[in-house]
């Protein structure tokens, strides 16, 4: 017999009817994988189970977030003490100093940190606080990037609005939207001209150091380099969207694997543990701009959460292990190879994109290394794609414009299992090359 997902069905009837398209959030939705969203009943380790029952190798993590795997004991047992205690107050906590100074520890450009609920608000406050301290207003972003869903960010952006296929930015004052200028990944000369023609108007350019939104792509050699040393010559800030790849393609993120050091930097994600989270951070004389002490205004009554900070801080104690990191790469390593075994043995026109704990299966043979690249691969492969990975129990992102995370609860027999798993999935799909 086959696999039933007739409760999540039902479940999702139901959320429709209270609930805009039946989700909280639009990646939620398997729009582009034509079936309806599982509903979770709950996560143990690096397994998810549906309300049906069905158990899954999970490889969204909550987005990025559960890189212990869930329940971890040492973030379940802060979480029930605090909660213990209270869960928020509205009044400085310790533990809100004590998450902000490890993630100095570990982030060595960093000397302040301003904690907000959510990647988005992480974002759109450090686009703010840009703009305040340079006086000028245009920023710069990249195509497919996707930093939340803030207005001046919400323009030619990735995940769910590349998924959705949304055009334009509706919603979105054409006032603001035209602040905001936006050129390829990996291209310097788009950037070059950028800064030659607006360059004493940019605050900021901001982008994903390794794309997760559209995809994991890797930056090319040197285009970091480039974009930090064009950004200095023009005075204007360079913003790493750390929300996803923060403590997780290394303790420091991408900033220490590609050792350059952005003038802001903001997280999510990781830092709270699967507590809904967000912070901005940087140089003292930037963060110094910030309220209470600078002029410009950002605020929140749920910021550092304890609750949040709490789990937060239990899983940035677990990662502040080196061997944590090398046994994610090994991890990663074992997934790759199998992968990488079964598109040559195929023959499939396909390739595995993928940096340290992040991994994208693009429908293409050739490399991709941009937004329009993305968009050239075979994308109604995608939902088949789906559609039989998880029939073998495994829960991938539902959507090509995302990416795969690998967590630290998954063991060899899971990867051998999802290697397996890919196998069958690309070999039914030959059929329909
Ligand atoms: C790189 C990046 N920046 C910002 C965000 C926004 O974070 P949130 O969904 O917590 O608002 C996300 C994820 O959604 C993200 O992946
Ligand atoms: N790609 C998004 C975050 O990384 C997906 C999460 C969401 O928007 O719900």
């Amino acid at each position: 017999m086959g696999i039933s997902w007739s409760k999540s069905s039902q479940a999702f009837a139901r959320a429709k009817q209270s609930i805009p398209g039946g989700v909280n959030s639009p990646a939620r939705a398997f729009t582009a994988v034509e079936m309806d969203p599982l509903f979770i009943e709950r996560g143990t380790g690096a397994y998810l189970y549906d309300l049906d029952g069905n158990q899954y190798i999970d490889y969204v993590n909550s987005w990025g977030p559960m890189i212990l795997g869930y329940n971890h004991p040492h973030v379940l047992a802060a979480l029930k003490d605090q909660l213990a205690k209270g869960s928020s107050f509205g009044a400085p906590t310790e533990v809100e100093t004590e998450l902000a100074e490890l993630i100095k520890e570990f982030c060595p450009a960093i000397d302040k940190v301003r904690m907000v609920n959510s990647g988005t608000e992480a974002t759109m406050s450090a686009i703010r606080l840009a703009r305040g301290y340079t006086g000028r207003d245009k920023i710069v972003k990249i195509e497919g990037c996707y930093h939340g869903h803030a207005d001046s960010l919400l323009v030619e952006a990735g995940s769910g609005v590349a998924t959705l296929g949304i055009k334009g930015s509706p919603g979105v004052t054409s006032n603001t939207a035209c602040e905001t200028i936006v050129v390829p990944f990996n291209d310097q000369p788009a950037v070059e001209q950028v800064f030659t023609e607006y360059g004493s108007e940019i605050a900021a350019l901001i982008l994903e150091p390794v794309t997760g939104n559209m995809g994991v792509i890797a930056p090319q050699t040197a285009y970091l380099k480039f974009l930090r040393s064009i950004t200095k010559k023009y005075q204007s800030l360079l913003i790493f969207d750390e929300v996803m790849t923060g403590f997780r393609l290394a303790r420091g993120g991408a900033q220490e694997l590609y050792n350059i050091a952005a003038d802001l930097t903001t997280f999510g994600k990781i830092i709270g543990g699967g507590m809904p989270v967000g912070a901005f951070a940087g140089k003292k004389e930037i963060m110094d701009y910030i309220a209470p002490d600078g002029p410009v205004y950002q605020a929140g009554t749920l910021s550092g959460n304890p609750m949040a900070m709490q789990a937060g801080l239990a899983t940035l104690k677990e990662l502040n292990d080196s061997q944590k990191y090398q046994k994610l790469a090994e991890l990663s390593q074992q997934l790759a190879a199998g992968i990488e075994k079964n598109i040559a043995e195929l023959d499939f026109p396909a390739h595995l994109s993928k940096v340290g704990s992040m991994f994208t299966l693009f429908f293409s043979k050739e490399e991709v290394k941009n937004y329009h690249d993305v968009q050239n691969c075979r994308l109604d492969l995608f939902a088949s794609y789906f559609k039989l990975m998880l029939a073998q129990g495994i829960y991938l992102p539902p959507s090509q414009f995302e990416a795969n995370f690998i967590s630290l609860a998954l063991s060899k027999a899971d990867l051998e299992k999802t290697i397996a798993a890919n196998y069958q999935a690309l070999k039914q799909l030959r059929t329909d090359l």
